[in-house]
C-alpha cells in the first residue's frame, strides 16, 4: 500500500507508477475524512480534486511550474502530498495549517485571497511576467471551479488570455457542476452541453481563442495526465475541462443534497453535562423574518452570490421561489441587478457575506446609492469570521459604508434588534440601507432600560454623573455591558448606548456624546474609518473637545483563529476596554490605544 508517508514532496509523486498513484489516492481520502470530519473544513470540495492534485504534481514541476488554486479551499490534497501531510490534523486551528493556500507554509502555496474568480486574472499576470523576464520554462497552471467562473474577473481574465497565444497559460476547469448548490445560469447549461455532446459544437473558449482539451474524467489518474501534458505542449493558452464529483469516495458527502459536504463543522468534544439549547444563529433569524416578512411585502425580492442556504435564504426561496434571485458567484452583478430590480418598483435584499462585499463597493456606491435606490443589504459573518483566516474577516464593511452617501446602515445586538432592523429598512423607500451581523449564534436578548430619539439605552450611570459615554456597535452590547461595570468600580458613571442605526452618526448621538467627560465607541470592525472614527468626526465637527476611544480591529490582516481568541488579542474585551477607559480618565496616559495594550497573538499577524 502506497501511503502518504512513503512519499516525499512532489517530486517523490513522479517515482510512482499508476497503481501506487491510485493507492496513494485512497490514502489521502482516508486522512481527509478522518482529519477534516475533526477539525472542521471544507471536506468536499478537496474530495473532489485528489487525483487531480496528483495528476497535476506529476505532470508539472513544483513550485518552479506555478500551480494555483481559485478559492483555495480545495487545496487540502496539495497540502497534503507538499510536505504537510504530519501537520495536517492542526488544520484551522490556532497556529496550525491554514484552511487556504499560505505562503508562510509552503512555497508551493503562491496566493492566499480565498476570493473566487480571481485565478485567471493572477494566472495572465504571472504569464506577462514570465515572457517579459524570460522564464518561459516556467509552466502557469490556474484551476478554477465550474462556480468560480460564473464570476465577472474570470471572464476578463479569459478575453485577456485569449489575446496572449504566446504567453501559455494551463486553465483547469474542475468541473463538478456545483458550487455550494448547483451551479447556475447559462455557463454551467454550456458546460453541461460539453459533456454530453459529441464534438461538433465548439466551446465557448475556442470560440474565445482559446484552446480546448476535454472532457476528462477529473478521477482517471492516467487520462488526467495524458490531457495535462498534451495541453501543456499546445505552447499557448488553454482549458482543460476536467469532470469531477464534489465529495468523491466518502459516501455521506455524495449523497449531501445540501452542498456535499461544501464545509463541515468541527467534531463536537464529547461532553458529561448536557448541551444548554443551542441559541439562534444570526443567519437562521434574518432568514426566518425575511420569509416571515414575505408576505406583507410583495415588492421583496431577495439575491444572492451563490450562497443561498450559507446567507440563510431557504425559507424565503421555498416561499417565494420567483422572487428570488441566485446570480452564481457574481456579487457585482447581484448588487448592480438589484438596482435595475429597485429602478423596477422592486425592493431588492441582497444577502452576501461582509468580506464579498468588497469587491462590490462601486455597484454599490454608483449603481444603488447615486440612484438612492431601495436596496437593502444584509451582511453576514460581519466582523471577525475567525476560521477562514485574512480574506473572510468581514472587518472593512462599516468603513467602506461611511464612504456611501444616503446609505443608513444598522448594526443589530441581537436577535431582536435584528428583527426590528429588517422590519425597518424594508419600509426605507428613498434609498439604500444595510444591516450587518457575526458569523454563529445571536445570543440572548439584551434589553434597553430606555430609549432616546430611536437609540437604545442599554445602561445608565448609577450617579448620574456623566463620565463616560460607550457606543456600543452591533455585537459588542455584551464586551460593553462588562466594561462598564468593571469601569463603574472605578467610581466613574458609565453610560452604555446602542444606536442601532449607526450612519449617519444620529445626532442624539452627538448630543449626548457632548455631555460626557469621554466617549468610548467599541465595534466588530476595523478601527480606521469605522463606526467609531465616523462618531469622533461629528462630535468634532460639533465642535466638541469630548476625547474620544476608538477600540475596533487593527488595520492588519488578521491570521486564522477562534473568533473569542482573535476579538480577545485585539482588546475587544470588557477587562481590556475597561482598563483602557479608567487610564484614560486618570490622564496617565491617553497617547495609547488599546489595541496597543493587548498581547498580540503568537505569529503576529502581518
Ligand atoms: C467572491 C466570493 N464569493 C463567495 C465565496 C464563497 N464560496 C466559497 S467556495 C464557493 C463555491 C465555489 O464553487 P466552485 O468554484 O465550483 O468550487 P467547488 O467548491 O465546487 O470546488 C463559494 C460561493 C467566495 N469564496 N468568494
Ligand atoms: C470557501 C468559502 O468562502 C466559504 O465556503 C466559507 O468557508 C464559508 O464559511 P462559513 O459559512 O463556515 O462561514
Ligand atoms: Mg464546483
Amino acid at each position: 500500500m502506497t501511503s502518504i508517508a512513503s512519499v516525499h514532496g512532489p517530486d517523490g509523486l513522479r517515482a510512482l507508477t499508476l497503481p501506487q498513484t491510485e493507492e496513494l489516492a485512497a490514502d489521502i481520502r482516508r486522512l481527509l475524512v478522518e482529519e477534516v470530519t475533526r477539525t472542521g473544513g471544507h471536506l468536499g470540495p478537496g474530495l473532489g480534486v485528489v487525483e487531480l492534485t496528483l495528476a497535476l504534481h506529476r505532470v508539472f514541476e513544483s513550485p518552479r511550474d506555478q500551480i494555483l488554486w481559485d478559492t483555495g479551499h480545495q487545496t487540502y490534497p496539495h497540502k497534503i502530498i507538499t510536505g504537510r501531510a504530519a501537520a495536517f490534523g492542526t488544520l484551522r486551528q490556532p497556529g496550525g495549517l491554514s484552511g487556504y493556500p499560505s505562503r508562510a507554509e509552503s512555497a508551493h502555496d503562491l496566493i492566499e485571497n480565498s476570493h473566487a474568480s480571481t485565478v485567471l486574472s493572477y494566472a495572465d499576470g504571472l504569464a506577462k511576467a514570465h515572457r517579459l523576464t524570460g522564464a518561459t520554462d516556467r509552466a502557469v497552471v490556474a484551476v478554477i471551479g465550474d462556480g468560480a467562473l460564473t464570476g465577472g474577473m474570470a471572464w476578463e481574465a479569459l478575453n485577456n488570455l485569449a489575446d496572449g497565444a504566446d504567453r501559455p497559460v494551463v486553465v483547469v476547469l474542475n468541473d463538478n457542476t456545483r458550487s455550494y448548490a448547483p451551479t447556475v445560469g447559462g455557463i454551467p447549461a454550456h458546460l453541461a452541453r460539453l459533456r454530453t455532446e459529441d464534438r461538433s459544437s465548439h466551446s465557448v473558449f475556442e470560440n474565445l481563442g482559446l484552446a480546448y482539451v476535454g472532457p476528462v474524467d477529473g478521477h482517471d489518474i492516467a487520462a488526467l495526465e495524458e490531457a495535462l501534458r498534451h495541453a501543456a505542449g499546445l505552447g499557448r493558452p488553454v482549458v482543460v475541462h476536467c469532470l469531477t464529483e464534489k465529495g468523491r469516495g466518502h459516501a455521506p458527502a455524495e449523497q449531501d443534497e445540501a452542498d456535499r459536504f461544501h464545509a463541515v463543522r468541527p467534531r463536537p468534544a464529547a461532553r458529561t453535562a448536557p448541551r444548554p439549547a443551542p441559541e439562534p444563529a444570526w443567519t437562521d433569524v434574518f432568514g426566518e423574518e425575511l420569509a416571515a416578512l414575505g408576505d406583507r411585502h410583495p415588492e421583496v425580492v431577495a439575491l444572492t452570490a451563490a450562497m443561498l442556504a450559507p446567507t440563510g435564504l431557504t425559507a424565503f426561496a421555498d416561499r417565494f421561489p420567483d422572487r428570488t434571485f441566485d446570480v452564481g458567484i457574481a456579487e457585482q452583478h447581484a448588487v448592480t441587478s438589484a438596482a435595475g430590480l429597485a429602478l423596477g418598483g422592486l425592493h431588492p435584499v441582497v444577502a452576501v457575506y461582509a468580506t464579498f462585499l468588497n469587491r462590490a463597493f462601486d455597484q454599490m456606491l454608483l449603481d444603488v446609492a447615486l440612484h438612492r435606490a431601495p436596496v437593502t443589504f444584509v451582511l453576514d459573518r460581519a466582523g471577525v469570521t475567525g476560521d477562514d483566516g485574512a480574506s473572510h474577516n468581514g472587518m472593512w464593511d462599516l468603513t467602506l459604508f461611511q464612504m456611501v452617501p444616503g446609505l443608513r446602515v444598522a448594526a443589530p445586538r441581537d436577535a431582536a434588534t435584528l428583527r426590528r432592523a429588517l422590519r425597518e429598512a424594508l419600509a426605507v423607500q428613498d434609498g439604500p440601507t444595510a444591516l450587518r451581523f457575526p458569523k454563529g449564534s445571536a445570543g440572548p436578548d439584551i434589553p434597553a432600560v430606555a430609549t432616546l430619539d430611536g437609540m437604545d439605552v442599554l445602561r445608565r450611570p448609577g450617579s448620574y454623573a456623566r463620565d463616560v459615554l460607550l457606543v456600543s456597535v452591533g455585537a459588542m452590547a455584551g464586551v460593553c455591558l462588562e466594561a462598564a461595570d468593571r469601569i463603574a468600580e472605578h467610581g466613574f458613571g458609565v453610560t452604555v448606548v446602542d444606536p442601532r442605526w449607526i450612519a449617519p452618526v444620529p445626532d442624539a448621538l452627538v448630543e449626548l456624546g457632548l455631555g460626557h467627560a469621554l466617549v468610548a465607541t467599541v465595534e466588530d470592525g476595523g478601527r480606521s474609518g469605522g463606526a467609531g472614527a465616523a462618531i469622533s468626526q461629528a462630535l468634532a465637527d460639533a465642535g466638541a473637545r469630548t476625547p474620544v476611544r476608538t477600540f475596533g480591529l487593527p488595520q492588519r490582516f488578521l491570521d486564522h483563529g477562534r473568533r473569542d481568541d482573535i476579538l480577545a488579542a485585539h482588546g475587544l474585551t470588557g477587562r481590556h476596554i475597561a482598563r483602557a477607559v479608567v487610564e484614560a480618565l486618570a490622564g496617565r496616559d491617553d497617547s495609547v490605544s488599546i489595541g496597543d495594550l493587548a498581547p498580540q497573538p503568537v505569529g503576529a499577524d502581518q
